[in-house]
């Protein structure tokens, strides 16, 4: 499928994300690069949708756009029907690279966010200690993140993220640091935490499994020029288990995603 279609007005608005038309170019030296090309999407509110593709083919660029961190050269990036102009409490945002601040507690590194949006502290002790609940982590409330595994700062992060109530999260390649098992029982965590608060998630990643398990729907992006290759629904039922994982249909899935990303 080449790059997806234009959207109408009433798309555009109907949908919590709407990418319309976005190209993305870098200028190197005397190279124009063109990272995305005419990029379309909607999102639906609380819907997860996974990005997968080759390297380079403008995954982060797309998200960072959606950040408010890149602005696009051409085309618009809309939520709830307005452009981004700048990052935003209403969009969180997960990096493969868990920045937590080192000299706070796993609390107080929860309740940062919600400190300088002026929350009282008890309501953001309480809110802090709900999601760290969420993500398993109420043992570890007060340890500080040297005393945590990749995994746990992980589920710490995304504890941060959901505290600030944002609608929307953009998860960069969240997991793709740990080790296959951890990153296992996080996407399990993530599902539901998920299904317990309703969020809409754009979430990137390299890996199909990973792509198939979380998601509604999983874009295929293709390189040179960065572009939606194909846009295939997950036709899974959630909660999505270990039983559903090692399902025929479950492996239809990933090998539909795979040929997709492998023989673009
Ligand atoms: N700030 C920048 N300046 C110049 N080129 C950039 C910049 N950011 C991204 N690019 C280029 O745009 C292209 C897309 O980059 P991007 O990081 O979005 O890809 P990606 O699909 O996320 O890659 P990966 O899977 O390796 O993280 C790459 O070729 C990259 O070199």
């Amino acid at each position: 499928m080449a790059g997806a279609p234009m959207m109408t007005q009433q798309t555009l608005q109907a949908a919590k994300i709407a990418v319309n038309g976005v190209t993305k170019t870098f200028t190197l030296g005397r190279e124009r690069f063109v990272a995305l090309d005419n990029v379309s999407l909607s999102i639906a509110e609380n819907e997860f949708v996974t990005v997968v593709g080759p390297s380079g083919c403008g995954k982060s660029t797309l998200l960072n756009i959606l950040a408010g961190l890149e602005e696009p050269s051409g085309g618009s990036a809309l939520v709830d029907g307005v452009p981004v102009s700048g990052p935003g409490p209403d969009r969180g945002v997960i990096f493969q690279q868990y920045a937590l601040f080192p000299w706070l507690s796993v609390r107080k590194n929860v309740e940062f966010g919600l400190k300088i949006a002026g929350v009282p502290a008890r309501e953001r002790r309480e809110r802090a200690d709900y999601f760290i609940e969420v993500v398993g982590l109420t043992e570890f409330a007060d340890a500080l993140p040297k005393a945590l595994s990749g995994g746990m700062r992980q589920r710490c992060a995304i504890a941060r993220a959901y505290a600030v109530n944002p609608a929307i999260l953009l998860m960069d390649e969240p997991f793709g640091a740990l080790d296959a098992l951890t990153r296992v029982k996080l996407q399990e965590q993530l599902l539901a935490a998920w299904d317990r608060e309703k969020r809409t998630v754009l979430f990137i990643t390299h890996d199909v499994d990973e792509a198939v398990f979380l998601a509604n729907r999983v874009i295929v992006m293709a390189a040179r020029p960065g572009r939606i290759f194909d846009v295939i629904e997950v036709d899974l039922p959630y909660p999505r288990t270990e039983q559903v994982r090692l399902s025929p249909e479950f492996a239809a899935m990933r090998n539909r995603v795979w040929n997709a990303v492998y023989h673009q």
